[in-house]
């Protein structure tokens, strides 16, 4: 079956929304959660959603996972549409929400295997895909104890697997690497990976870490109050903002004179402060040597040259004002996640 879904939706996008739109009304006040999405993922691409609390990445999740029904707009996953063929959504889809999905009491390979069973595994392939999974997961020492006594990281990595069991053609996962320790966010990355080059999984996820979007994904695309603000490769979103070269002059005179000629570079934009020069450039690592040469040559000598690469939070900075990674584009989130009036039952 696995086969013949990815089979048929190898033509087209596997995931297409028109205008999707989700709000939330509480206390006659309502939350524009994500406004009018137009987005198509084409089959094997790993996106990962990038953006800060509270920006609509859940609720996108949650609408393309049939968790929650758009207010309006449509959406189709693996050639499905989320409203009319739930369940045939929920078959093509594997889903990592951020709750536990594991049950307490249960041992982790109790459940791993239960997953294997309920996706229709024979017995002996659901055992050597739990074995697998534990293995790569780095759970195989704590398969046998009851999930309440496992970590929060630990627990988060079974969820993880959980939702890998079956290997569907599209797979969607909510902050998979929250709560794990560096070494494992590395590895869950790694398999998260490979099971898109390997089986061309379609993958989207959403994350906070800049650097995970930034290494994980083929495509990022940046979210910020409900709307797509950026959608392209990690390199190719940081070279189109450029490279920040920084020039420490020992008299504010040279420093003006140092901005007026990085002026003339095409498409700079230059602050001056005192007696220090910001210029944010395309391809500005290689135009320094110049500038930096030309300045002695006038008698206006730089001090100090740095030169730094731009991050996706510069990215974003550019196109907000404000930071992902110090919290300062955090919006405020309501605490309370549960869905009121249309909440359905888990998927997949
Ligand atoms: N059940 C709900 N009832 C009311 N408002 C909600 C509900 N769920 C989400 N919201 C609001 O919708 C907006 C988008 O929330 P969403 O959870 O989609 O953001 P997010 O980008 O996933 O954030 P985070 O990274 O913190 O998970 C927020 O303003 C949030 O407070």
């Amino acid at each position: 079956m696995t086969e013949n879904l990815r089979t048929s939706v190898s033509s087209g996008p596997v995931i297409r929304t028109v205008g999707l739109t989700r709000h939330y009304t509480r206390n006659k006040s309502t939350v524009e959660a994500v406004r009018g999405l137009d987005l198509e993922v084409a089959p094997g691409e790993l996106v990962a959603f990038l953006g800060p609390n509270g920006a609509g990445k859940s609720t996108t999740l949650r609408m393309l996972t049939t968790l929650i029904a758009p207010t309006s707009g449509t959406a189709e996953v693996a050639g499905h549409d989320v409203v009319r063929e739930r369940a045939a959504v929920r078959r093509s889809i594997g889903f990592v929400g951020q709750g536990n999905a594991a049950a307490h009491q249960q041992r982790g390979r109790d459940e791993l295997m239960a997953q294997a069973r309920a996706h229709g595994l024979p017995r002996s392939v659901a055992r050597t895909r739990v074995d697998e999974l534990l293995a790569a997961f780095d759970l195989a020492d704590h398969a046998d104890r009851p999930v309440s006594t496992l970590s929060g990281g630990q627990r988060r990595r079974l969820d993880v697997a959980i939702g890998l069991v079956q290997e569907p053609p599209v797979l969607f996962l909510d902050e998979p690497s929250t709560g794990l320790d560096p070494q494992h966010r590395a590895n869950l990355a790694e398999q998260v990976q490979r099971l898109n080059r390997e089986h061309g999984t379609t993958i989207v996820l959403t994350t906070h870490y800049l650097e995970e979007a930034d290494a994980l994904a083929g495509r990022v695309i940046v979210i910020d109050h409900g709307q797509v603000i950026a959608d392209d490769s990690a390199p190719r979103l940081k070279s189109a903002l450029g490279d920040l070269v920084v020039l420490g002059f020992g008299d504010a005179g040279h420093a003006v004179a140092a901005a007026e000629r990085a002026d003339r570079w095409s498409g700079a934009h230059v602050t001056v402060t005192d007696a220090e020069v910001r210029i944010r450039a395309a391809g500005g690592r290689e135009l320094a040597p110049g500038l930096v040469a030309d300045l002695a040559i006038a008698g206006t000598p730089a001090q100090r040259v740095e030169v730094v690469g731009p991050t996706l939070d510069d990215v974003f900075l550019d196109l907000t004002g404000r930071s992902l990674r110090d919290g300062g584009a955090a919006d405020q989130m309501s605490t309370d996640q549960t869905e009121q009036g249309d909440t359905e039952g888990a998927a997949a």
